[in-house]
């Protein structure tokens, strides 16, 4: 089916037509109650889409595409357990991992919970021993540092929980996350820390990622060097994988294996063992409320009509603003310390997913899919790059998140964030017109001619869409929430667009070249004179200045 061809999409266009010179001035003096008529709230989860460049006709036909495209078919073949990332012909079901409750899941005749509950099992016990001191180190210590060895998905997600929720940390543990390659990530970290008091977990759902191989192996070497006995690695590394026998290989014993299964998607992982470092932090009860906000979400998106449906509204207004109004980039913008990570984490969950250009039947789409997602922390953006998003004549949706109440609260600091906040979604929205600044410059008591010439830049075009995404607190309970909110929004995109969201085809080119260039790179006088000359120029660079 070619989307773009379909009666609702035809739909839209038309009111593309009516809406792309509409501004949001209008929208909202249109209709007093806007805000109450396009925001939802779901468990203190306050989603606020008033201020994006929608009506009710609109948003209608919006949900007219999103049922049409089966958005709901899909939703319950993918609860259902049913191979949908049919390219690696595997089933979609990080969902399990938040069932919280002893039913079976997905269902009687496949039902995986048995496993889910076994491994879960093991990380109370290892979260126990840990954070009571009970296990020991090699030399009869308390573990102090947890160093989480992983990379993409085995890394953004727990980097991201465990700093969300640092407020609520072990007092006597230390976090830290190694995912580059670069020795300048692991080498000053391991230089002061005491390997007697230290924990790696090696999370890597294949155990084959180079990255993580070599930092593991050197973490390895690191261990040994002070332990000189290789039963030591069993005190100090953790494997989570779906590989054991390649982690076995490494020498983590069995016991120390935590398994994750085909059926959880990498960047999708965060719910499965590869959030360990995160129940470390926050203990197996905090661990349980994020799976306990994500499950809530789900329910949600199972239950709820796409009218009121949080994820599918995101879902739909990310694609109005892509293919309709033409945005090429959309900016998140946390403005809580805690969640630093939150753009990093997000930009592997849309652009992995759904950064493609084959349907799922392996034809061409007939539109542009994910835009390019990029952001930081909203208030250090306003000093940098926000000018650009005010004045720089491009339109670039953004969603600002932001918890009502503080994780480190100060006295002074929390109403000052937020008004930054929602001070420029506003300004962002309404901007200001010629006749605003004139008056203002006016009342400066500035002179016409002076006014006139400073007029022009004084001018805010406004219009610029936006979500603010609210939560009551940045607790366990609300990070789960949003980010299976996030994580539904993008199953929805990619349903629509036709896309299959789970898998990354795309990634393996490089990985292919990194290991074919390796050997010349490391003095093999062999330079694949196949090679295009840019290649072989730099590799003979790195040969003059470089070290192995
Ligand atoms: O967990 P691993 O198997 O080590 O994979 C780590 C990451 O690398 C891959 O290249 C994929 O692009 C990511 O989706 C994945 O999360």
């Amino acid at each position: 089916m070619n989307l773009t061809k379909t009666a609702e999409w035809q739909a839209l266009l038309g009111h593309r037509s009516r809406l792309q010179d509409r501004h949001l001035r209008d929208l909202f003096a249109e209709d007093a109650q806007r805000f109450h008529h396009f925001s939802h709230e779901l468990d203190g989860l306050l989603v606020d889409y008033s201020k994006q460049r929608v009506d009710r006709a609109a948003l209608n036909d919006l949900v007219a595409l999103a049922r049409s495209a089966e958005v709901e078919q899909w939703r319950d073949r993918m609860f259902a357990g049913e191979k949908i990332n049919f390219s690696e012909n595997r089933a979609v079901l990080h969902t399990a991992l938040r069932h919280t409750d002893y039913t079976p899941f997905p269902s009687a005749e496949d039902n995986v919970m048995p496993q889910v509950h076994a491994v879960r099992k093991q990380m109370r016990d290892i979260v126990e021993r840990v954070r009571s001191g009970l296990w020991r180190g090699f030399k009869g210590d308390a573990i102090q540092n947890i160093v989480n060895i992983g990379i993409g998905g085995s890394d953004l997600g727990p980097k991201l929980a465990t700093r969300a929720l640092s407020a609520q940390q072990h007092p006597g543990l230390h976090f830290y996350y190694v995912s580059n390659l670069d020795s300048a990530h692991l080498a000053p970290l391991i230089e002061r820390l005491d390997p007697r008091t230290t924990l790696f977990i090696v999370a890597s759902k294949t155990f084959t990622t180079q990255e993580t191989s070599i930092n593991a192996h050197t973490a390895r070497n690191w261990l040994l060097a002070a332990a000189t006995e290789e039963w030591a690695i069993a005190k100090h590394f953790i494997a989570v994988t779906s590989n054991p026998s390649k982690a076995m290989e490494f020498g983590i014993p069995e016991q120390n294996i935590l398994q994750i299964w085909d059926w959880v998607g990498g960047r999708y992982s965060l719910w499965s063992a590869v959030g360990l470092s995160v129940a470390l932090a926050i203990g197996m009860r905090g661990f349980e409320r994020l799976l306990e906000g994500a499950e809530t979400m789900d329910k949600h998106f199972r239950s709820a009509p796409l009218e009121k449906n949080l994820p599918v509204l995101l879902a739909l207004m990310s694609i109005w603003n892509t293919n309709f109004l033409g945005a090429e980039t959309t900016a998140v913008l946390p403005y809580n310390e805690s969640l630093r990570h939150l753009p990093g984490f997000l930009q592997q969950l849309e652009m992995e997913s759904n950064g493609k250009t084959v349907s799922r039947d392996g034809e061409p789409l007939a539109c542009r899919a994910n835009p390019i997602v990029w952001g930081e922390i909203g208030v250090n953006g306003q000093h940098a790059f926000f000018q650009l998003l005010h004045q720089g004549g491009w339109l670039i949706p953004c969603d600002f998140v932001v918890a009502a109440s503080s994780d480190y609260p100060l006295p002074g600091h929390q109403a000052p964030l937020l008004a930054n906040c929602l001070a420029q979604s506003s300004a962002l929205a309404f901007g200001k017109t010629e006749q605003q600044a004139c008056i203002e410059l006016a009342a400066q008591g500035l002179k016409e001619s002076d006014i006139a010439k400073l007029l022009p830049h004084k001018v805010f075009a406004g219009n610029q869409p936006s979500n603010t995404i609210l939560m009551s607190s940045l607790d366990p309970f609300q990070l789960g929430m949003l980010l299976a909110l996030y994580e539904h929004k993008v199953f929805v995109q990619g349903v629509v667009w036709g896309i299959n969201s789970f898998d990354q085809w795309g990634v393996e080119l490089g990985k292919q070249l990194a290991n074919s260039l390796l050997p010349a790179l490391q003095g093999n006088p062999e330079v694949d004179a196949q090679l295009d000359v840019s290649t072989q120029g730099l590799i003979a660079y790195f040969r003059r200045y470089g070290n192995n």
